[in-house]
């Protein structure tokens, strides 16, 4: 039987009277790549915001490992193994890349970043940010300044930084956004390849690029004016005009294959 990781059960959310989440129901199970797709301003972000513990849900509820998980917020989830990206990266310009790595596993976790620990703690912060640097093809990069990365490579360090708590399952708000086409396909395969060999279990990303969910997705959720309108596999979602008319607009002939 395949094990259920999350689970949104009826998930409303609301900005005031103006509803952004209306009984969004899905599952997420061991071994997925769900992209969640859907027109500007349908719910992602909103979405995300709220499985990950940031937005208390106004009606139903986010179980994980079986258990509800409303109301933990952010760090505590982190600390379950429920992890998250943002869309906007923040770096700190003067921070190396090992800094700042280590700087987001604290931030995430609750904990403040100290530079004087004791030595015996400290060195295994740092050897498990080296690890985790180095799934991310970051190894040479750890003393590089941050200001001088890519914006792939930025994408990179947040991405790593969730990954140093080794979280279950991880939300990245469009981990692609911002980043050249030519360069997508390599984030991507740099993220995944990372995200299997430090032991995330599933993934679910926000994600407008269609080429890149027909290549990387298992599962497409699709949101709509606040409601779930799809939940299929990628297959299956490319060969539906009306759920890509209704979501996207024209069949990308690109994801068709
Ligand atoms: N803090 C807020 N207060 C009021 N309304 C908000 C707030 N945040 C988002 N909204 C509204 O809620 C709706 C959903 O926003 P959300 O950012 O979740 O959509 P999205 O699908 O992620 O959009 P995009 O693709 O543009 O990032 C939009 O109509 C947005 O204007």
């Amino acid at each position: 039987m395949t094990e259920m990781l999350l689970r949104a059960f009826e998930v409303t959310k609301r900005y005031g009277a103006f509803t952004a989440l209306s009984g969004v129901s899905f599952d997420i199970t061991k071994g997925e790549v769900v992209a969640v797709v859907g027109p500007n301003g349908a719910g992602k972000t909103t979405l995300v915001n709220t499985l990950s513990g940031l937005f208390l849900p106004d009606e139903g509820d986010v179980i994980f490992e079986g258990r509800s998980v409303k109301g933990l917020g952010p760090s505590a989830l982190a600390l379950r193994g429920l992890a998250r990206s943002f869309q906007l990266v923040t770096v700190y310009p003067s921070f190396t890349v090992e800094e700042m790595i280590a700087v987001g596993a604290f931030a995430r976790a609750g904990e403040t970043f100290r530079l004087l620990k004791p030595a015996g703690v400290y060195r295994r912060e740092r050897d498990e940010v080296r690890e985790v640097a180095a799934a991310f093809g970051l190894a040479h990069r750890l003393t590089t300044p941050c200001a001088s990365l890519s914006q792939g490579e930025k994408k990179l360090v947040d991405i790593a930084s969730a990954l140093t708590l080794r979280p279950r399952l991880i939300l990245l708000d469009e981990p692609t956004s911002g980043i050249s086409s030519a360069d997508k396909d390599r984030i991507m395969e740099t993220l995944l390849a990372a995200a299997e060999r430090l032991g995330v279990e599933s993934l679910v990303l926000v994600e407008h690029d269609m080429e890149l969910i027909a290549r990387y997705a298992t599962r497409v959720v699709g949101l709509k004016a606040g409601s779930l309108v799809a939940d299929m596999p990628p297959d299956a979602f490319f060969r539906d005009p009306e759920v890509i008319d209704t979501l996207v607009g024209k069949v990308p002939h690109n994801a068709l294959g």
